[in-house]
């Protein structure tokens, strides 16, 4: 009422206004003396402003659609620790919904595989350099790199051979043990000179993938709407030269994909300029058989195994696949997809659009799930936070086979324990009480490998009582730990639902994503009711 009175005398007041002098007309008249040259450049900026006017409705409008739109989507947090597996499990749900698009993305992702096996050769060819000039085991590799047990680190023979070979096997013309063929193919060092192209190879291939570098752009939280634009690159911060070596970061968003397609195309179009993306095949083809013989050189195993080194173990490992991946007409498969390792960084939004397929649910096909892929190293969680705010479901992934493993951002912390904190801090969340949770104990090949290979669970995880060191019985000890934790910590009751998965086992894991569509479902359901 009171609102209302004032409008009438705020009206009543401006039309006096009115009646004494007339509001000037908008746009003002044109001068009488305008000239023609003039008008014409009235008229052209009138219709500037116009276009530019509608543009930004145009924009408004279109934000808003969006806004609406994103409410009717799924959304879907993935969290835990670096290395957990969370971009994996990201490209099964785009495997399984959206197969075509994931088929289109492809190339970039042969990209990603050719540069993690440069990496891990040139990686070799360092370390094969630095220990034939130094002759001593570097401490700052084996903390980069090598996750065994102190107690496994060196060798059973003691001394490194690498450095034995450098002290006592020189023979005072800069040759060692490394530096002899034996008569059976090249040696060593002649690989390392022909593989030297190589690391060329790497720089074109950052240099592609990175092409549009916005340093720092990370997408906004979905309550504030829109994804944004994305860049990958090379790490830059860490103090080890072989860290920086191993690992290809990519900033939120997944633009790099674009630009490798992107790059393919320009070329496309200019046939007769060279690409220097094509060369890098070429080269990486050309060398594939002295890179095979690199790997399976009995000196560089056992000086790697010296040094603490275990590239298996690593991600985005190809080093057995070599022929394979560098034939020059390799097409990556799903799995190698699902191998190929880039650090995700800050937060990135995947839209996945459900395609008709294989699957059962010809109901939802067009509808959109969106997925919040983070970047879980530690530095990086503090990110999270605003994207808590507005999504469905949490899918939390603890990598089982850390038992035994540290973090490498902090060497001292175990990945098990740091798992426990991490997932405790999660459930603690208020924000996220009426959240759907899920767990996936995920790599459990990797702990059944480990653990049939005889590395003792008990050994790192004293309260484990049982004592049986097979798989079964150290989830199951897992599973029960963590739904502990989520009880005690979890501001209200609360049902969890919990997965032992291997994230590169397509079958099991698209059982494994109808299960998980189905909680999520019903929980919206029940939301929309009690709304
Ligand atoms: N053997 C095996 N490898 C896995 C499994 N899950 C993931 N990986 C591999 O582990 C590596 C790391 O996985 P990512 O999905 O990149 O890890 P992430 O959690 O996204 O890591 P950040 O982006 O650093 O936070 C990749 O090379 C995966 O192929 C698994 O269950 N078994
Ligand atoms: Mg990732």
């Amino acid at each position: 009422m009171f609102g209302g009175r004032m409008r009438r005398r705020r009206t009543v007041s401006l039309t006096r206004e009115t009646q004494r002098s007339p509001p000037p007309a908008w746009p003002p008249p044109p001068p009488s003396s305008e000239t023609e040259e003039a008008r014409s450049e009235r008229h052209h900026k009138e219709r500037e402003a116009k276009r530019v006017n509608a543009a930004i409705e145009k924009q408004i409008e279109k934000a808003r659609e969006d806004k609406e739109k994103r409410k009717s989507h799924t959304k879907i947090l993935i969290l835990g620790q670096s290395e957990s597996g969370k971009s994996t499990i990201l490209k099964q749900f785009q495997l399984f919904y959206a197969p075509q698009a994931f088929r289109v993305e492809a190339e970039a992702w042969r990209a990603v595989i050719h540069l993690n096996l440069v990496r891990s050769i040139n990686l070799i060819l360092d370390i094969v350099a630095t220990t034939i000039t130094t002759g001593a085991p570097r401490e700052t590799m084996q903390s980069a790199l090598s996750i065994s047990p102190p107690s496994s680190r060196w060798g059973s023979g003691g001394a490194s051979v690498l450095s034995a070979a450098s002290s006592a096997g020189s023979d005072g013309h800069g040759r060692n043990a490394l530096n002899s063929s034996h008569g059976q193919g090249p040696s060593v060092k002649e690989l390392r000179m022909r593989l030297s192209p190589l690391k060329h190879v790497e720089s074109i291939l950052v240099k592609r993938l990175t092409a549009d570098d916005h340093s720092g752009s990370v997408p906004r939280p979905p309550s504030r709407g829109s994804s944004a634009s994305s860049t990958l690159t090379t790490e830059s911060t860490s103090s080890s030269q072989y860290a920086r070596a191993s690992e290809v970061i990519v900033r939120g968003g997944s633009g790099w994909k674009e630009l490798v397609r992107r790059g393919k195309q320009i070329m496309q179009g200019r046939e007769w300029q060279r690409d220097e993306f094509d060369d890098a095949r070429q080269i990486l083809h050309a060398c594939r058989e002295d890179v095979t013989a690199l790997w399976s050189s009995a000196e560089v195993q056992e000086g790697l195994r010296n040094e603490g080194v275990l590239l298996r173990n690593q991600s985005g490992f190809f080093l057995d696949d070599a022929m394979r991946v560098a034939a020059i007409d390799y097409e990556p498969s799903f799995r190698d997809i699902l191998k190929a390792r880039i650090q995700t960084m800050g937060v990135e939004e995947h839209e996945v659009v459900v395609e008709a397929g294989d699957h059962p649910f010809t109901g939802e096909v067009g509808s959109t799930w969106l997925f919040y892929d983070v970047g879980g190293s530690r530095h990086q969680r503090a990110a999270w936070a605003p994207f808590f705010d507005d999504v469905n479901a949490i899918i939390f992934l603890c990598p089982m086979s850390g038992f035994n493993e540290f973090l490498v951002e902090d060497r001292t912390m175990n990945r098990l324990l740091d798992s426990f904190t991490l997932w405790k801090t999660v459930c603690g969340s208020k924000v996220l009480a009426n959240v759907t949770f899920i767990l996936f104990l995920n790599k459990s090949d990797i702990l059944r490998a480990k653990l049939e290979a005889g590395q003792s669970f008990v050994k790192w995880v004293r309260s484990y009582k049982e004592g049986q060191n097979d798989v079964t019985h150290v989830s199951e000890y897992l599973k029960s730990k963590f739904i502990a934790i989520h009880k005690s910590s979890s501001p209200k009751k609360r049902p969890l639902h919990v997965h032992v998965t291997c994230a590169l086992d397509v079958e099991r894991m698209a059982k494994v994503i109808v299960s998980v569509r189905e909680v999520i479902i019903e929980a919206n359901l029940v939301e929309s009711t009690l709304l």
